[in-house]
C-alpha cells in the first residue's frame, strides 16, 4: 500500500552490508505481502514456411514459487527465455503462451498489477521531469489512501532514501538530448517508480545490465532493503552477475537455451551443493555465477547443459512440483482482498479500495496526467521556442507571397484561403513525430494499470491541441495581416479553418495511434491528407469533379470549410459561383457544421478504440 511509511535513513544504502539484507527485520503484514507459483508455463513459436508449418520450443514447462519478500533471480545463456518466462509471469506476454500463474493461490486477476509492477529493461521516464516528480507521479496514481501533500512528499522521499537517491530528488531524469541523471541512477528511479506504486511483487527485467559494477550492486542493494524492509517479492532477469550482486537473491532458477528448460530451481545457498551431486562440482575460487552459466551454456567449452537438464527432471523437478502443489493448497486470497486486509492495517477503511484495475479515480487520473503534461510543456523552452518560431515563419512566407491579395478580384483569394488551410495541416505534421514518442510512454504506464487509455487521451488532446491552436493563430493572424483581406471577413475565415483544423488533426491523431515509427507516421497520413487536400472545393470542385468521384466532396473536411469560407466572404460573387458550382442561397452552413463535428467525433473515437487495442511493445 502506498501510505507505508519506510523508515530509513538517508545513509542506509552506504552502511548497508549484505548480512543486513538477510538479517534486517521486516513487517510484512503493514506492507502486504503475495506469494506467488507457476506451473508448466511454456512458450513456443510456431512458423510456416513452404514445408509445412514448424514450432520452435522457447521455453519448455517450466514450474515454480516466490514466496513473500524472496530476492528471485533468473540466469541464463543468451536466447533461454530469461525475459519470456518473466513476460509470462508479469502477465507482460502479448504472445500466446501456456500453463498458469497463481497469485496467493489463486488464478491471477484483473487486479494483479494493482499488486505488482514491470520494471523494463530501458528506463522510459520523461527525460523533463525530476526524480521526485517520476516517482511522485506513480505514487499518487497508485496509491490507495487519501494523504495530504506532505505525507505524500514524505512517502516520496522515503521511497529515494531507500534506493539513495534522495539527494537526486530535484535533478532532471534527462535523456541523450537533456542533460539528466546517470544510467545507473536512472536505474534506481525506476526501481523506486515500482516501489512507490506499492508493489507487493516487482518484476524486474536485467535491472543491473549495462551499469557499471558499483552501479550494479548499488541497484540489488536496493532491492535487497526493499525486500527485506518492506517484504517485497522481486523476480529479477540477472546477466552475468559479480558475487556482489549474487549474494543479494535468495533463489535462482537457471534456464538453459535449446530448447529453454530449467537447469536448478532453489535457494541459491543450495546451488552449489546441487551442480557438485549433478557431477560438476563449483570451483572453489572465482565467481559460482560465472561457472553456472559456463556448465549450462550450449557450445561453451567443458558445458553439461544435456545431462544438466536431464539430472534436473529426475531429481529436482518434483521437489518443485511439491513447493507449487504446497503454495496453492496455503491459504487462499482474492488480489481484492489482499488490497482490503493492507488497507485495514494501515488504518484505512477497506471498503474505500474498489475492485477495478486502476488505483486512482477517473478525476484523479485527469489531474496527475494534466499536472505532469503542463509541467513537461512548460520546461521543454527548446520545443516551445521551435513552435512559436514555426508559425511565426509560416505566417511571414505565406504572408509574403500573398502580401495585399484583399485588393485583387474576389477568385485570385481563393488559393490564399486555401493555403490558410494547408498551413493548419502542416503544423499538426510536425507533432506526430512527438505524440508516437510519448505514446511508448503511455502505453508502458497504462500496462502498469497507473490511468486508463481514455484520461490520456484526454489530456494530451487537449494540452496538444491548445497549444496547436495557438500556433495555428500566430501563422493565420500574420498571414490575414499580410493578405490585407478585410478584417471584417477574418472571425468567419479563422472561424471554419480552426474547425478544419481540429477535425484534420484528429484524423492524424488515429495515424500516430497506430504507426510503427514517427517517420512512418508521415507517410501512413499521406494518403488522407492527399485526399482532403485534392477534393477540397478548389482543386476539385462539384463543378468540374466527374460524376463517379462527387461523393468525395461531401466527405472531405477541407471541401466542406472551403465552401464555408467563399459563400461566407464572397456569397453574392457570381464568379465565384460559377467557378464552384453553386448558389448563395445553397447556405448549408448547418450541414458543413454537422459533418465536420461527426468527423471530428468519429476520428476521436476511432483513436481511443486503435490505441486500446493494438500492443506497440510486443512481448
Ligand atoms: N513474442 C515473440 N515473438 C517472436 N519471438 C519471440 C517472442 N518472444 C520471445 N521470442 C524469442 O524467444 C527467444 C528467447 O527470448 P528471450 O528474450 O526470452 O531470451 P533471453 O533469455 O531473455 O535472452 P537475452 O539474455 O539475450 O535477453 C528469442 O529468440 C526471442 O526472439
Amino acid at each position: 500500500m502506498s501510505n507505508r511509511s519506510v523508515v530509513v535513513n538517508t545513509d542506509d544504502v552506504e552502511t548497508f552490508e549484505r548480512d543486513d539484507a538477510r538479517e534486517t527485520p521486516r513487517d510484512p503484514r503493514a506492507f502486504g505481502c503475495s506469494r506467488l507459483a507457476f506451473r508448466n508455463l511454456a512458450f513456443s513459436l510456431r512458423s510456416s514456411s513452404g514445408d509445412g508449418s514448424t514450432t520452435r520450443t522457447i521455453l519448455e514447462p517450466t514450474s515454480g514459487t516466490f514466496e513473500c519478500g524472496e530476492m528471485a533471480a533468473i540466469m541464463g545463456p543468451s536466447g533461454c527465455g530469461k525475459t519470456t518466462l518473466l513476460d509470462m509471469l508479469s502477465g507482460k506476454k502479448t504472445a500466446t503462451y501456456t500453463g498458469d500463474v497463481y497469485l496467493n493461490g489463486l488464478p491471477r486477476d484483473q487486479l494483479f498489477s494493482r499488486v505488482t509492477s514491470y520494471v523494463p529493461q530501458e528506463d522510459v521516464i520523461p527525460a523533463h521531469v525530476t526524480v521526485f516528480e517520476a516517482v511522485a507521479f506513480v505514487q499518487e496514481l497508485r496509491s490507495e489512501s487519501k494523504m495530504n501533500q506532505s505525507e505524500r512528499r514524505a512517502a516520496v522521499d522515503d521511497v529515494l532514501s531507500l534506493l539513495g537517491i534522495a539527494e537526486l530528488r530535484d535533478e532532471l531524469v534527462g535523456d541523450a538530448r537533456v542533460r539528466g541523471i546517470s544510467g545507473g541512477q536512472k536505474r534506481r528511479v525506476t526501481l523506486a517508480r515500482g516501489l512507490a506504486g506499492g508493489s507487493q511483487i516487482v518484476f524486474a527485467d536485467e535491472p543491473t545490465t549495462g551499469l557499471s559494477s558499483t552501479d550494479a550492486e548499488n541497484v540489488s542493494r536496493a532491492m535487497a532493503i526493499a525486500s527485506r524492509r518492506m517484504g517485497v517479492t522481486f523476480v529479477a532477469v540477472i546477466h552475468q552477475p559479480r558475487v556482489e550482486v549474487v549474494d543479494m537473491f535468495d533463489s535462482l532458477i537457471l534456464l538453459t537455451s535449446n530448447p529453454g528448460r530449467a537447469i536448478y530451481n532453489g535457494k541459491f545457498a543450495g546451488a552449489a551443493a546441487y551442480f557438485a551431486a549433478a557431477g560438476a562440482p563449483v570451483p572453489s575460487k572465482g565467481n559460482p555465477a560465472d561457472f553456472f552459466l559456463d556448465v549450462i551454456t550450449p557450445g561453451a567449452k567443458g558445458e553439461k547443459s544435456n545431462a544438466l537438464a536431464t539430472w534436473y527432471q529426475d531429481v529436482q523437478r518434483k521437489e518443485v512440483e511439491r513447493r507449487v502443489d504446497a503454495s496453492l493448497a496455503g491459504s487462499k486470497r482474492a488480489t481484492i482482498d489482499v488490497l482490503r486486509e493492507t488497507a485495514k492495517i494501515n488504518g484505512l477503511d477497506p471498503a474505500s479500495i474498489h475492485p477495478s484495475p486502476i488505483a486512482a479515480t477517473f478525476l484523479t487520473q485527469l489531474r496527475v496526467l494534466l499536472n505532469r503534461n503542463l509541467t513537461l510543456t512548460k520546461r521543454n523552452k527548446a520545443g516551445l521556442r521551435l513552435r512559436i518560431g514555426v508559425s511565426v515563419m509560416q505566417g511571414l512566407i505565406v504572408g509574403l507571397a500573398f502580401y495585399d491579395i484583399g485588393s485583387k478580384p474576389p477568385i485570385s483569394s481563393l488559393s490564399f484561403f486555401f493555403m490558410m488551410l494547408q498551413m493548419g495541416a502542416i503544423a499538426n505534421m510536425a507533432i506526430m513525430p512527438e505524440l508516437i514518442q510519448t505514446r511508448l510512454i503511455l502505453k508502458l504506464e497504462q500496462a502498469d494499470a497507473l490511468y486508463s487509455t481514455g484520461a490520456s487521451i484526454i489530456v494530451q488532446s487537449s494540452v496538444n491541441n491548445v497549444l496547436a491552436i495557438l500556433g495555428n493563430f500566430v501563422t493565420s493572424i500574420i498571414m490575414f495581416s499580410f493578405s490585407r483581406v478585410s478584417w471584417s471577413k477574418f472571425s468567419t475565415v479563422y472561424g471554419w479553418a480552426l474547425l478544419n483544423f481540429l477535425t484534420v488533426t484528429n484524423y492524424l491523431r488515429v495515424i500516430a495511434a497506430v504507426a510503427p515509427s514517427p517517420s512512418e507516421s508521415v507517410q501512413a497520413a499521406m494518403p488522407g491528407l492527399l485526399f482532403f487536400i485534392l477534393f477540397n472545393n478548389f482543386f476539385v470542385s462539384r463543378a468540374t469533379a466527374p460524376v463517379f468521384i462527387k461523393w468525395a466532396l461531401y466527405i472531405s473536411p477541407l471541401a466542406w470549410t472551403i465552401e464555408q469560407i467563399v459563400t461566407g466572404v464572397y456569397g453574392s460573387n457570381v464568379e465565384v459561383q460559377s467557378f464552384y458550382g453553386y448558389d448563395a442561397s445553397d447556405g448549408r452552413t448547418w450541414t458543413a457544421l454537422c459533418v465536420l463535428l461527426a468527423e471530428m467525433a468519429l476520428f476521436q473515437t476511432l483513436e481511443v478504440f486503435l490505441l486500446k487495442r493494438s500492443t506497440f511493445v510486443k512481448r
